[in-house]
């Protein structure tokens, strides 16, 4: 049972009425629902995990667990999230070619929604302001296989300068006072009070004002919390729309089965809020959240991203690969299928600190920010040879490969995460993907005895049990 505080309780009878405030509750003790997203940038999505309960309204997901250790999850086919938190990521709308921002994304489940809607195309910025989680949100983004992501971790006040009017979407996905998470983590209902609600609202209100100022005339805004608080949502919407002109925009792109609307009269009776959405526990779909989408006044041309301006050519000329070491890299490359999004590789590659990478973004607007990773990176350079990189692996596992040795069993998947080499049976020779279940999720390299050497990631290996 949770221990929910008298003035939460009191709060939202008031707010909702007796009778809708106690089903509230009720559902609050339910357990939390768990879920699951698919990948669709991925090649092969043959899962073993049922897919009986889709989440309604969304294509791509389905409720159930997702255990951490599974081929699933380590290849970056499926992604655990809240049911409600996989909606804002959707909600945006993102096209291919978009420039998206992502300014609160860590641990990234959202990004990973928003870059796989850009199918390669276009740039996503995602960012986040405590390193420790940027280093998750960058795992998780590589896994998901997203090639075309500048990761920074920043905070909004210093991203802000570097990207005026840059942006056609930003999601900011504000860190809240989380009343709709206290099922799923109960610990946080020990921070809840009014005042932290009111100390929410003030952060949210310092976010949001330098997220304005990146969006271009005629952008998008999606705000999202994991709150029930109208302090921290529907009244944070008509401070924005107060404050800057933004537009609240009916959201047209999802269906609205077990969805409720914001309420008028906790904000002023502002007209549009009855276009933001709301999810209730007690609606049956997930835990709980609040989304709006706000447009920028003005239209801007859109102008593509340059590849070819100045700054990118000064660039070129510092970081740009000798033909020897762009032979080493091809060399590589040659022996797998490529995705589309990598066909001009060798005019876009660059390298840097014998890093061989693709950029997502280049030019003078990135000096000065703490990046963790720019674009896609190939592999490294060393003394004559190339090694192609982790990331890649999980890229190439957007198209159908020739070159995979899949783990016949599961003690050989176990010893490959552990880092131990594994004999196979085999002809073939040098760097192959390695899969389970066919699902790719590493590089390995062959010798003439069959024993693959292990290229899956030290940071990411798992302990031995025993
Ligand atoms: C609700 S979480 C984001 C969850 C994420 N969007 C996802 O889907 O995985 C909010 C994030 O905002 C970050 N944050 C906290 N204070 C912040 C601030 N002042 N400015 C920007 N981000 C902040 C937190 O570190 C946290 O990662």
């Amino acid at each position: 049972m949770l221990k929910l505080p008298k003035e939460f309780k009191d709060k939202y009878r008031k707010l909702l009425g007796t009778d809708e405030a106690d089903e509230m509750f009720t559902a609050m003790n339910d357990t939390n629902k768990k879920s699951f997203r698919i990948n669709p940038l991925k090649f092969n999505t043959k899962i073993s995990y049922s897919k009986k309960a889709p989440v309604p309204n969304l294509a791509n997901a389905y409720y159930g667990a997702v255990s951490g250790q599974d081929p699933e999850w380590v290849s970056g086919t499926v992604y655990s999230q809240d049911p409600s938190a996989m909606f804002p990521a959707k909600v945006a709308n993102v096209q291919p070619g978009e420039r998206v921002l992502d300014l609160c994304a860590a641990p990234g489940g959202k990004s990973t929604g928003l870059g796989e809607d850009l199918k390669g195309q276009g740039v996503l910025v995602a960012n986040e302001i405590s390193r420790p989680r940027a280093k998750v949100l960058r795992e998780n983004l590589e896994r998901w296989g997203v090639s075309n992501v500048l990761i920074t971790s920043e905070s909004p006040e210093k991203l802000a300068p570097h990207f005026l009017q840059f942006f056609d979407k930003i999601l900011v996905d504000a860190p809240c006072s989380g009343e709709g998470m206290f099922r799923k983590n109960p610990e946080a209902i020990k921070y809840w009070s009014e005042d932290y609600v009111l100390t929410c609202q003030k952060r949210q209100k310092e976010i949001l004002k330098e997220a304005v100022k990146m969006l271009r005339p005629g952008g998008e805004l999606i705000y999202s919390t994991c709150t029930f608080s109208p302090e921290e949502d529907e009244q944070i919407v008509a401070w924005l729309v107060k404050n800057f002109n933004l537009v609240i925009t009916p959201i047209k792109s999802i269906k609205m089965d077990k969805i409720s609307h914001g309420h008028l009269d906790w904000a002023q009776n502002l007209d549009g809020l009855q276009n933001t959405l709301r999810f209730w526990p007690q609606d049956g779909l997930g835990e709980g959240q609040f989304i709006a989408k706000l447009t920028m006044p003005g239209v801007t041309i859109k102008a593509p991203i340059k590849r070819k301006n100045r700054a990118k050519k000064k660039l070129r000329n510092k970081f740009a690969l000798f033909k020897d070491e762009k032979e080493l890299v091809a060399a590589i490359l040659d022996k797998f299928n490529l995705p589309s999004e990598l066909n001009d590789w060798p005019k876009r590659v660059l390298v840097r600190k014998q890093h061989v990478f693709i950029p997502a973004l280049t030019g003078k607007q990135l000096d000065g920010l703490k990046i963790l990773s720019n674009g896609l990176e190939l592999g490294i350079l060393k003394k004559k040879r190339f090694e192609p990189g982790h990331q890649l692996a999980l890229v190439l596992g957007q198209v159908k490969q020739e070159r995979v040795i899949d783990l016949p069993n599961q003690e050989n998947y176990q010893s490959y995460l552990h880092g131990e080499t594994v004999k196979v049976d085999s002809d073939l020779r040098g760097f192959v993907l390695i899969s389970c279940h066919n699902l790719i999720f590493s590089f390995g390299k062959i010798a003439n005895n069959g024993v693959i050497k292990n290229y899956y990631p030290k940071g990411l290996r798992t302990l031995k049990k025993g």
